[in-house]
């Protein structure tokens, strides 16, 4: 599965934790994410990560283009509600887009508990169907 990973600043630790803990599962999936999330995740786990851009400097449209490509089967991201960003329509492009196309998306750690047993109990394997990179 291809898996994108998020995190605004005040919730990278949050991500860094949720990847520690979770290590064992991702290892087994494609991972991407945003410039410096994917960054942090790297130096803390060693896990094999696609970087794209930093959020700000057009990551999250990168990610919304693979979705819309249909090469991306989950997203996790962690947002900041308490912090105004300055790339918003940007993160609203990518929420949109998931929507758009039937991405199961989580944008909290207790959605991404969930997301995360649900993927190690095969529960999105319907995507390996649907998916692009497969045909
Ligand atoms: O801003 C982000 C998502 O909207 C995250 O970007 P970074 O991972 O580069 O900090």
């Amino acid at each position: 599965m291809k898996i994108s990973l998020i995190a605004h600043d005040e919730k990278k630790e949050a991500m860094i934790q949720f990847a520690t803990s979770y290590q064992h599962i991702l290892a087994k999936h494609d991972l991407f994410a945003t410039g410096t999330t994917g960054k942090r995740i790297q130096e803390a786990t060693g896990l094999k990560v696609h970087r794209f851009q930093s959020g700000p400097l057009g990551g999250d449209q990168q990610i919304g283009a693979k979705i819309a490509e249909n090469k991306m089967d989950l997203v996790i991201f962690f947002r900041d509600p308490l912090t105004a960003q300055p790339h918003e329509p940007d993160i609203s492009a990518l929420m949109r887009l998931c929507d758009v196309y039937q991405i199961p998306l989580v944008t909290n750690l207790a959605g991404a508990e969930v997301m995360i047993r649900a993927l190690q109990a095969g529960f999105f394997s319907w995507r390996e169907l649907v998916r692009e990179d497969d045909k």
